[in-house]
């Protein structure tokens, strides 16, 4: 995975309220980037109907719904998902062991029936927005955001999941625990000249692809810069520069 062209290494958020947005940053960014992520703010506007189109544009697409309920209802939720031809998918480690595995399994199942390759199915750890004080005392998880993130790393491993969104600062301690092999989301990336907006547990870009991330999330920093294209070629460069 790591031997992918750094433009699908860098998945960028497309949080827009409309269709026409979303695509018009699509078309701006041209094919300086061809991987996007779809999450609940443009997928409950639109429907399916922006990755039928995504895809037409042959881009790879990060459905980003964070699956999180019973095993029976998520298993339907990744198998409805798998069937719309997205390349990944996510779900709340905190969902448990049998959710996640349900989930797996039965986006295996369902790309088998079609002939399709199965999309990953990665967990969401501890959210990028969420500090130490936060998880203590408002989540109620004791202990430290490390300790909790490769909790739920070796619990989504043992469920058969593909790997887990974390932030970059626990990306050594879950390649400790998980191994190289297993996929590493980072979202919460900051270029040096980018505001972190409410992201709390940031890194850069290249610090991220020097502690071994293998994709990365990026929104805002592209999608609110004056110049997407060139902020995207910026981000490109310095994850480049690591890698060379
Ligand atoms: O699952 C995610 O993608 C995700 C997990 C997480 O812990 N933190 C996080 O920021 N994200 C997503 O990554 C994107 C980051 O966007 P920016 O903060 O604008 O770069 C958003 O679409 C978030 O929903």
């Amino acid at each position: 995975m790591r031997n992918e062209r750094l433009t699908e290494r860098l998945y960028v958020a497309l949080d827009f309220d409309f269709m026409d947005e979303a695509l018009r940053m699509v078309d701006q960014l041209g094919d300086t980037l061809r991987s996007y992520k779809v999450g609940m703010q443009l997928f409950y506007k639109t429907g399916p109907v922006i990755l039928e189109r995504l895809h037409a544009e042959g881009c790879k697409v990060f459905l980003d719904l964070k699956f999180h309920d019973i095993p029976n209802t998520v298993a339907g939720a990744a198998k409805s998902a798998t069937s719309l031809g997205v390349s990944m998918m996510n779900v709340h480690a905190a969902g448990g062991m049998e959710m996640m595995k349900r989930a797996k399994e039965a986006s295996v199942a369902a790309a088998q029936a079609t002939g399709a390759e199965p999309p990953l199915v990665i967990a969401v750890t501890q959210l990028t927005s969420t500090d130490q004080q936060t998880m203590n005392n408002q989540i109620g998880i004791p202990g430290t955001v490390e300790a909790a993130v490769i909790r739920y790393a070796k619990l989504a491993q043992a469920a058969g999941l593909d790997g887990v969104v974390a932030s970059g600062h626990e990306l050594p301690a879950i390649r400790e625990a998980c191994g190289e092999e297993f996929v590493t989301v980072i979202p919460g990336i900051r270029p040096k000249w980018a505001e972190a907006n409410d992201q709390k547990r940031i890194l850069t870009p290249a610090d991220a692809m020097r502690a071994g991330a293998h994709r990365l999330v990026i929104g805002r920093p592209i999608t609110h810069a004056a110049d997407p294209r060139d902020a995207a070629r910026r981000i490109l460069e310095e994850m480049g520069e690591v890698l060379s």
